[in-house]
């Protein structure tokens, strides 16, 4: 009989019984994608003709040998260089621009979209619709926050621009009235001395310190975060039946399974909003590969790397292990196992 849950942790008890969705529950060596990405991105990056020449045109300074060198040069300096011979080596290529520069908003739509569509949610039996929609937006609070934080605003700079500060980088070349900024300077003015996106709006250099790539952290953390949301909530196979069968879900008020029917694979709602999703992915990991190119040297790709794994790691990773902290955010597509006794 069943009598109490928990998530299981390794090594416990034969006699807890998992419902989760194994086929669509990620190990988590998926993540592995990324770093491969990366290698595989530097790596044409070295033996492209193109890209070598786009390099050499960059290679000013010895602190950024690739054409992120050319993405601090001011207006005026840019206007004599080629523009790059790749078009996704352009910094305004219509993917940047209109994908990654609002990047957060797409991940945010895609998000919602699942919640509002997926059968995992909107079917779920009882009150487990709230509990899992509120543990969904709580995982979406935590990782926002680590964008917002990580790149936006982290009392005052965001930690990529302290980053870069901290280690000896700085606003270069910028108009007298704003190099002058003190501490009774308005915050308006000292943002152009400590974020890199008002000192490059001033005609500033952003340049010499260790410049985290906010892209390759943005686009990892990302596409990571809807991956592991798509792939947990799928109803693709639960019990080792195909779609459409019946998913077993753990009926909170009684403590006892119930089996609901799910048959909203049908719904073409659900379908295109899981269609939205993967493109909001695949764009993702294509930009990822983009960077991974054209732009930063490889230890500001790793450190952006890092950062958002970590933040994944934490979110998806570390509750399979720590029964308390996956209570709280939950773990997609993974109901606690009830132990046997
Ligand atoms: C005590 C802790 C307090 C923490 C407070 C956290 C508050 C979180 C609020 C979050 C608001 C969420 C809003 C969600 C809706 C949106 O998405 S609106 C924002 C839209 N903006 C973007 O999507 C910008 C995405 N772009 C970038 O982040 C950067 O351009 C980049 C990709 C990192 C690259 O940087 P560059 O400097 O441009 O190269
Ligand atoms: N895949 C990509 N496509 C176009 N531009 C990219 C890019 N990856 C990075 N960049 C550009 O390189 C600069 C540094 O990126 P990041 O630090 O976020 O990785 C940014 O320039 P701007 O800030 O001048 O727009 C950004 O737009």
């Amino acid at each position: 009989m069943a009598t109490s849950t928990a998530y299981p942790r390794s090594g416990s008890p034969s006699q807890t019984k998992r419902h989760t969705n194994a086929k669509t529950h990620p190990p988590a060596t998926v993540l592995l994608i990324y770093p491969l990405t990366l290698i595989l991105g530097s790596i044409y990056s070295v033996i492209s003709p193109t890209a070598r020449s786009s390099q050499n045109f960059g290679s000013s300074s010895s602190l950024t040998p690739t054409i992120a060198t050319d993405i601090n040069l001011p207006t005026s300096q840019r206007q004599h260089r080629p523009n790059p011979v790749n078009y996704f080596a352009r910094k305004n290529n219509i993917f940047n621009l209109y994908f990654v520069k609002i990047g957060w908003v797409w991940i945010t739509f895609a998000f919602l979209s699942l919640l509002l569509t997926r059968p995992y949610y909107t079917k779920a039996p009882g009150n487990l619709r709230g509990k899992r929609s509120v543990q969904a937006l709580l995982r979406y609070a935590i990782v926002t926050c680590a964008w917002f934080l990580t790149t936006q605003w982290f009392f005052g700079p965001a930690i990529i621009d302290r980053t870069f500060v901290i280690t000896g980088g700085k606003c270069e070349r910028l108009p007298a009235a704003m190099a002058n900024a003190d501490d009774n300077t308005a915050w308006e003015d000292l943002k152009v001395v400590f974020t890199a996106a008002a000192c490059k709006a001033s005609g500033g250099l952003w340049k010499g310190g260790h410049d985290v790539s906010g892209h390759v952290f943005m686009l990892v953390l990302g596409s990571a975060f809807l991956a592991l949301e798509v792939l947990g909530t799928s109803q693709s196979v639960s019990n080792g039946t195909a779609e459409n069968s019946q998913v077993h879900d753990k009926c909170e008020s009684d403590g006892e399974y119930t089996v609901v029917n799910e048959h909203s694979s049908t719904d073409p709602v659900a379908r295109y909003s899981t269609k939205f999703v993967w493109v909001v992915i695949g764009l993702s990991w294509w930009m990822l590969f983009m960077t991974a190119i054209w732009f930063h040297t490889w230890l500001e790709k790793l450190s952006g790397l890092l950062i958002s794994v970590s933040v994944v790691y934490i979110t998806y990773f570390l509750p399979r292990s720590l029964p308390a902290w996956a209570d709280i955010i939950g773990i997609p597509g993974f109901e606690p196992a009830v132990r046997i006794e």
